[in-house]
């Protein structure tokens, strides 16, 4: 009886993640009432959520199972040849597993990925590594992908920014607006027979602007937190999971909140998801816009530019400016607080 309320409660609240849908974007004519109830809605979930779900999102159906299917032929590759792509430090593209934070008890980190930088993939490379003889299809197949959540994620930086009711002053917002970078990380979690025990990733926020990711339409495994409750991100085909991550939150100074999520093994199933990352530019500072900035509403994180976190000299974005909380990197004692202030880019 319990259980099954329980149940019930987790499926409404699975339920309430906000769908949107991007049709009206799609066309020639835009109707601009149109447009702007969509913009509202996508700022409402990015100050309510940190999440929302895209449903007629552009990218194509088959650009999407294309690179899932070829992406799936990497894990299905023995061990050692896996390992033969291994992304070397300071490189966006390559093999590794799935270990992000240093856990505290002792599950197991149950999951891998091979990741390719945008718009640099070198996933030609790293095809001719695993495949001597060829697999015909393998890179256009990421390249597209990769291309294509470029695009969307672009388009839903836009809205999101426009969602911020600026009024036209979008001065501080324009780096944001035209370029960036990003990295495609693809995901595979093994079945496990310990689903409660081992961990697919660890809870955290991710550390750039945005994250998009397909999950596929079969196997559940990401988890949103929402009120203290993590909420399971129902698996559809026809969705792009959109994240808000923690650049976002320093540059609206909180408007827009980073979501906490993870990723939980399946006992029955592997899965495969796909992500995009959204980098902020490489060499602005990264700071609270000066619309949400006050005398009462202070900065409320430490300035940084993006290659000063590349190279390692900022640890963690969302560090407080008061400076009491600090958090290191994955392998350094850990001083945090809260579960909420995790964070972590997975490229170590
Ligand atoms: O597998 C997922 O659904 C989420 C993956 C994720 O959070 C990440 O790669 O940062
Ligand atoms: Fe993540």
């Amino acid at each position: 009886m319990e259980g099954s309320r329980h149940e019930q409660q987790k499926q409404s609240l699975s339920d309430l993640i906000p769908v949107i849908d991007l049709a009206a974007l799609n066309g020639d004519h835009i109707d601009e009432f149109e447009r702007r109830r969509i913009i509202t809605e996508i700022a409402h979930a990015c100050k309510t959520w940190g999440a929302f779900q895209l449903v007629n999102h552009g990218i194509q159906p088959h650009v999407i199972e294309r690179a899932r299917a070829k992406a799936c032929g990497v894990f299905e590759l023995p061990n050692e040849t896996r390992w033969k792509a291994k992304r070397s430090p300071g490189s966006l593209s390559g093999y590794g597993n799935g270990a992000v934070i240093a856990d505290a008890v002792n599950n197991e980190i149950a999951s891998e990925a091979i990741t390719f930088g945008y718009p640099n993939s070198e996933a030609d490379v790293i095809a001719s590594i695993f495949w001597p003889r060829g697999n015909p299809g393998f890179s256009a197949s990421i390249d597209d992908y990769n291309e294509e959540s470029h695009e969307l994620a672009l388009k839903v930086v836009r809205l999101m920014v426009e969602g911020l009711e600026l009024h036209g002053n979008l001065a501080h917002f324009q780096p944001y607006l035209t370029e960036h970078f990003g990295v495609l990380r693809i995901n595979n979690y093994p079945a496990s027979e310990h689903p409660t025990r081992d961990i697919g990733l660890p809870p955290h926020i991710d550390d750039t602007l945005l994250t998009i990711v397909h999950q596929g339409c079969e196997v559940e495994g990401l988890q949103v937190k929402k009120d203290g409750q993590w909420v399971t991100v129902p698996p559809r085909g026809d969705v792009m999971v959109v994240l808000v991550a923690a650049v976002c939150q320093v540059i609206t100074n909180d408007n827009y909140k980073a979501v906490l999520h993870r990723a939980v093994p399946n006992r029955d199933k592997a899965r495969l998801s796909m992500v995009y990352s959204a980098y902020p530019p490489a060499n602005i500072f990264i700071t609270a816009a000066p619309e949400f900035v006050s005398p009462a509403h202070p900065p409320l994180y430490k300035p940084f530019t993006w290659s000063e976190y590349l190279s390692g000299q900022v640890t963690h974005i969302l560090n407080p400016i008061d400076g009491l909380q600090t958090v290191e990197r994955e392998g350094e004692t850990q001083n945090q607080t809260s579960e909420s202030s995790e964070s972590s880019s997975k490229l170590d």
